[in-house]
């Protein structure tokens, strides 16, 4: 018996659909709430989200956009965007008045603050207990049941047992873990890379170079992670290398795709939420004040600013001397 029976997930686009129906497989009651009222009630009456084409949700998940009932739940999910997850959990704050587990799915760092995720939650909801769910996982493949492994992290361990019991199924494999922080910055800095490795597929660079350029990838992704306290067990568990081999070399991963369609100079995807695009200024700030160097997100980010061309950032990242490898 676990001690989380129901489970509530805050927003209702393809992650949140896909983990309502992942708690719905656990066994637990499900209430996924999105903030427009209509739009819940399609997916309500259809038991599909046009964000996620194909799949059914189960008859018993509770689609909602009343805050008050989704807030009720013995655990919440949040899986907006990581730039929304601070209005979401500002709204939920004055329901949140004795210890709850908050468990951040978004992938990103907050503008402006460069906070991770479990930090917004800690500042906007002080009594929740916040947690991480991050690993290599499409929301695609998990919703139709194809086997998945990730890493639910919690600031107390028995904790983060708890949520994996209540979650987990043969199908979803959450690992427990207490290092936060590692899972954070694996999944932030993953979907940066993944653009470079698009925009280097995209401009037919060989995959030679798509090897190479995903492995210097996970050397910058670990230097940030060791200089901000991050265990090497999680940078090369599921949430770091792992996630980075998935959004590396698959098309159907967002940032890689948008990377893809720059590298071959046509548009990108419209309307598809690329999370690495928001997150390459700030994760090379951030890596900046902790004197860092990540030539590949920097890469990212001065192309997408606009700053540099694609060609002039391939052949910046070239021609860098020659250096022991670290
Ligand atoms: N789609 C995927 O395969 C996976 C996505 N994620 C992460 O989950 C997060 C969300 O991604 P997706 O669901 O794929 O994006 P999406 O674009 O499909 O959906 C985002 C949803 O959030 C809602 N939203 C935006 N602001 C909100 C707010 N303030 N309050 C409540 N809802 C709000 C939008 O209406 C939309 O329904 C991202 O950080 C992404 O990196 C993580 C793992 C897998
Ligand atoms: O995070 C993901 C897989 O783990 C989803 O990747 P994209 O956001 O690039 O589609």
């Amino acid at each position: 018996m676990t001690a989380f029976q129901s489970v509530a997930v805050i927003g209702a686009g393809a992650w949140g659909t896909a983990l309502a129906t992942v708690a719905a497989r656990a066994g637990r009651e499900v209430t996924l709430w999105a903030r427009n009222a209509e739009h819940a009630a399609r997916i309500a009456s259809s038991r599909d989200n046009p964000r996620l084409p194909g799949v059914q949700l189960a008859p018993e998940i509770v689609v909602t956009s009343e805050l008050a009932l989704a807030a009720r739940a013995d655990m919440l999910l949040i899986a907006t965007p990581a730039q929304h997850l601070r209005g979401a959990v500002n709204m939920l704050a004055s329901h949140i008045t004795k210890p709850v587990p908050v468990i951040a799915c978004a992938k990103g760092i907050e503008h402006g603050t460069h906070k991770f995720m479990t930090d917004v939650i800690a500042e906007a909801a002080p009594h929740a207990q916040p947690a991480i769910l991050s690993g290599p996982s499409f929301a695609d493949d998990v919703a139709r049941g194809q086997p998945t492994a990730v890493t639910l992290a919690a600031k107390d361990d028995a904790l983060a047992s708890q949520l994996v019991q209540a979650l987990g199924s043969p199908t979803f494999r959450p690992y427990h873990s207490t290092d936060i922080r590692g899972v954070e910055i694996g999944g932030a800095a993953k979907n940066v890379l993944a653009i470079a490795v698009g925009i280097a597929v995209g401009r037919k660079l060989g995959a030679s170079a798509q090897a190479a350029l995903t492995t210097r990838g996970f050397a910058e992704l670990t230097r940030l992670g060791r200089a901000l306290g991050a265990r090497g067990e999680t940078l090369t568990g599921l949430s770091g290398l792992g996630d980075l081999i998935l959004t590396c070399a698959s098309p159907q991963s967002r940032n890689f795709a948008l990377g893809l369609a720059l590298g071959r100079g046509e548009q990108p995807p419209a309307g598809k939420l690329a999370e690495g695009e928001f997150t390459a200024p700030v994760l090379i700030e951030l890596a900046a004040s902790q004197s860092i160097e990540m030539p590949v997100s920097e890469a990212v980010a001065s192309i997408l600013s606009g700053r540099s061309t694609i060609d002039a950032a391939i052949s910046g990242l070239l021609t860098r001397p020659f250096k022991a490898e670290e």
